[in-house]
């Protein structure tokens, strides 16, 4: 499904010419992808279906409750609209792609980052091992605290956008931006990566500094325009406060219970950071680490 989503293909290139999509097996394609979907999804919700949760009625509490069982009391018992299997199997897909790769990707560049920054490393190890002290299994009520490592993955975002692109948008009106017309219909993609990095809005724009972002008002919630790597306007990421604390909670556990080495004394400098266009615009090259645990393996 994912390889099926990104990409320029025939049909996106002349949408009119209906056949395009037949001649070059892509429907065929999707409809197979739909059919492999529908099965895992239908035997998912059927799954929950048997240990069904009545919450009102059930011990177990919200708290211990997952999205899709959120879902499908939603669909027994909920006053809105009624909601369809249909539905609730668009939902969890949209989240899923929504929700996976946009992580790890950020994932992957947060890492790769702090490799080639040293003394952001080091502070960053500091104020997570700080915070979570001699706790065994840190949660993620801890990561409110880590400022600094929030700054991090602020940075992060501005450099290395995982959906530099955003999603296109069409023009719904003719309307003219700094002298060109553009015409109604028009497809527009907003490239939120050089946004992020326009010297114009950011100084010393191509380095990665975390302290930029001390003490600043700008957010990346969608009304700051020059740091967009969430989107904004009505079709902004709605995953942005689950994206935050994942990507907090990923990132704290990595380097409280790990020290981190290159490998093959590599030196920072060395590591390759070139990108590559996809769903996300990844790492080129996989990020290669060497794990030091830093307690008995027992505890992690
Ligand atoms: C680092 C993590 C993430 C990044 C960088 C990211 C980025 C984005 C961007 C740039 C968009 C398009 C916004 C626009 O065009 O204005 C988007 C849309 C979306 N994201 Fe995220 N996202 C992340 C995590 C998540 C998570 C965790 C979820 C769900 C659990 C999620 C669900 C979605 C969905 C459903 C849309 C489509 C919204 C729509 O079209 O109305 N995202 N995301």
């Amino acid at each position: 499904m994912m390889k099926l989503s990104t990409g320029l293909t025939i049909p996106d290139c002349f949408p009119s010419w209906r056949l395009a999509e037949v001649i070059t097996g892509l429907r065929f394609r999707y409809k197979g992808a739909r059919k492999e979907f529908d099965e895992i999804f239908d035997a998912i919700i059927e799954d929950h279906k048997q240990g069904s949760i009545n919450m009102e009625n059930s011990d177990r509490r919200w708290e211990e409750a997952n999205f899709l069982d959120v879902l499908l009391e939603h669909q027994q018992h909920g006053d809105l609209k009624p909601i369809t299997n249909d539905f609730v199997k668009a939902i969890i897909l949209d989240m899923f792609i929504g929700g996976t790769e946009s992580t790890s990707t950020l994932m992957e560049w947060v890492m790769a980052e702090l490799m080639r920054n040293p003394r952001i490393m080091e502070k960053a190890q500091a104020e997570v091992r700080h915070v979570f002290g001699k706790k065994e299994k840190p949660n993620w009520r801890d990561t409110n605290e880590l400022d600094y490592s929030k700054l991090i993955l602020k940075e992060t975002l501005r450099l290395h956008p995982p959906g530099p692109l955003l999603v296109p948008r069409e023009c719904k009106e003719k309307c003219e931006i700094e002298g060109y017309e553009i015409p109604i219909k028009t497809r527009i993609i907003i490239n939120a990566w050089a946004i992020g990095t326009d010297p114009r809005h950011w100084d010393d724009s191509e380095s990665f500094k975390p302290e930029r972002f001390e003490g600043s008002p700008i957010d990346y919630k969608g009304s700051n325009f020059e740091f967009i790597p969430f989107g904004a306007g009505r079709r902004v990421c709605p995953g942005i406060t689950f994206a935050q604390t994942d990507a907090l909670l990923i990132l704290s556990q990595l380097l409280h219970y790990f020290d981190w080495k290159l490998p093959n004394e590599m030196k920072p400098q060395d590591m390759d950071m070139t990108e590559e266009f996809g769903l996300t615009v990844h790492r080129r090259s996989e990020l290669c680490l060497v794990p030091v645990p830093r307690f008995p393996s027992k505890t992690v």
